[in-house]
């Protein structure tokens, strides 16, 4: 039998496993990456962060066009050009795929394409040059797949997923979403601008139930400005398709009720990729929820195999696969890297206004026992924002009053992920109110408004 030995082999070519190839790499000699996506370059490039957010922008600024009387503009006609804008999403896509297939197919590392499975605690074997690979260490980073809960009907009729909507080149006329979740809000809230009437089902009473439920209600509110039909705390009976027509059966308040459209996007999660890995055959163990059990040096129940990103979680978000790579690849060298800090994390959610955090939730904050004192300013009583006619949405932070330092911070508003980037500096540097009061915060700028909270903050603590 045909077989290879590496010092360290990573499965899957996206950003947890490149990082953590790159970073093996360092002092490695014989590093391989194994992939069998057809396309190389991951989720984030192909089909998640970075087509979102530039089919995401064309969106904002058509709707700028279409409040253009507010600013005093007379723009008479602005429509999307479907075909135009799927075109500058290839391109831009292209661009930045292109430079992570170079990166991959470098000398560096030994780049297989090919479908890897555990056959034992050290081997792989490699489904189409049927090979043996064995490793020093390896590196499981297969990412996520979309979910189909077991919605009656669901499975059978063929629907969109996230895939098909970031793909679109022409303006469906209807769309259902189904799902509350961030990808279901991102892209309802592309569709609904471009020009397609959106009905949005979620289960819970909120939308974005990760988020707080302030956040939430202010991107209701403004889901609900803009004309998204949003049916919240509802039950999913089934789906069927009638002649060319979507029907979802739901229940709301103890209702019956259906909702018709041209096309259905299913939004309802994603799931762990590990599906085939052989995870039995070697020894590496996954919770009930399906994502592979790692401890905070990224090494599984085999402590020669790691995992990281979406097929670890516990977050499902790009930076922190990156920074999960990278500590687990340290790790195989031999160092001891710092943990990932899951207590100065960020996350934004791109709809409009955006929901941004920094640091550890009032939730997290309240089940910590923690005594926290917070406040916060809205957006509609600050000048930048007024002038920008963007008034949805506020800013919160709040302290450990025991420390005296900043532990959390959210931004519910336009450009909130940017804006909040100040407070995570602040907070990853054990930042208290007092010190960031001594920042020169400038006139007129959005991010000025902290200040108000911060003053608060400090005059309470
Ligand atoms: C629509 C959408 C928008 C998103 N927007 C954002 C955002 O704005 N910001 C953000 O932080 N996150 C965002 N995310 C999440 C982010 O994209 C993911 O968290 C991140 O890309 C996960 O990276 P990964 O390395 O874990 O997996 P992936 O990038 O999915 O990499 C997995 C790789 O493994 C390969 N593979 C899978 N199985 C095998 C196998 N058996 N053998 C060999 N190779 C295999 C695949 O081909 C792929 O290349 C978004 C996700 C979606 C769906
Ligand atoms: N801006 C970003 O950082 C960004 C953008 C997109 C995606 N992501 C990441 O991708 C991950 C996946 O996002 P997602 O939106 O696909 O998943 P999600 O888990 O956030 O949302 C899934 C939604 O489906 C609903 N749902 C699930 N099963 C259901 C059922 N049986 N009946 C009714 N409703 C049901 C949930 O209530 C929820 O609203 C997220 O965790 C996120 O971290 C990040």
């Amino acid at each position: 039998m045909d077989s290879e030995h590496f010092d360290f082999v990573v499965i899957g070519g996206g950003s947890a496993g490149y990082a953590a190839a790159r970073t093996a790499r360092e002092t490695k000699n014989k590093v391989a990456i194994i992939d069998d996506g057809a396309e190389l370059g991951g989720l984030c490039i192909l089909r998640g962060c970075m087509p979102s957010k530039t089919l995401i922008y064309s969106a904002e600024v058509l709707h700028l066009a279409h409040e253009a009387e507010k600013f005093g503009l007379k723009i008479p006609t602005a429509t999307a050009d479907m075909a135009a804008i799927h075109q500058r999403k290839l391109v831009t896509i292209e661009d930045f795929a292109s430079y992570r297939r170079e990166q991959l197919e470098s000398e560096r590392f030994h780049l297989i394409r090919d479908r890897a499975t555990f056959i034992a605690e050290k081997t792989l074997l490699l489904a189409k040059s049927g090979k043996h690979i064995t490793a020093d260490h390896f590196m499981i980073a297969t990412g996520s797949v979309v979910n189909t809960p077991d919605v009656p009907g669901l499975a059978e009729t063929p629907h969109w997923t996230s895939d098909d909507v970031l793909d679109l080149d022409f303006l469906p006329e209807s769309v259902i979403v189904l799902g509350g979740g961030i990808v279901a809000c991102e892209l309802a809230q592309f569709l609904n601008r471009v020009g397609s009437k959106v009905i949005q089902i979620q289960r819970s009473p909120l939308i974005l139930k990760e988020t707080s439920p302030d956040a939430a209600k202010v991107v209701e509110q403004a889901f609900r400005d803009e004309e998204i039909e949003l049916h919240t705390d509802t039950q999913l009976v089934s789906v069927e398709k009638d002649g060319e027509a979507f029907v979802v059966h739901f229940t709301q308040n103890g209702k019956a009720q259906q909702a018709r459209a041209a096309h259905l996007f299913n939004a309802l999660g994603r799931k762990p990729n590990t599906s085939g890995l052989g995870l039995a055959a070697a020894g590496v163990e996954t919770r009930p929820n399906g994502q592979i059990m790692v401890n905070h040096f990224q090494q599984t129940s085999n402590s020669r195999i790691y995992a990281a990103g979406d097929v670890s979680g516990p977050f499902e978000i790009v930076h922190i696969a990156i920074i999960q790579g990278e500590v687990a690849a340290k790790h195989a060298r031999g160092e001891s890297p710092d943990p990932v800090n899951y207590n100065t994390r960020t996350g934004v959610v791109f709809t409009d206004p955006q929901v941004a955090t920094a640091g550890i939730s009032l939730a997290e904050a309240a089940e910590r026992g923690l005594d926290v004192v917070v406040a916060d300013y809205p957006f509609d009583d600050h000048g930048k924002s007024i002038l920008m006619e963007a008034k949805y949405g506020y800013v919160k932070a709040w302290a450990d009053r025991s420390t005296g330092k900043l532990i959390g911070a959210e931004c519910v508003g336009k450009d909130a992920g940017e804006l909040i980037h100040s407070m995570a500096v602040a907070l990853s540097l054990g930042a208290t109110p007092a010190d960031l009061l001594k920042v020169h915060w400038y006139h007129p700028t959005l991010s000025e408004i902290w200040s108000y909270p911060l003053e608060d903050l400090a005059d309470e603590l």
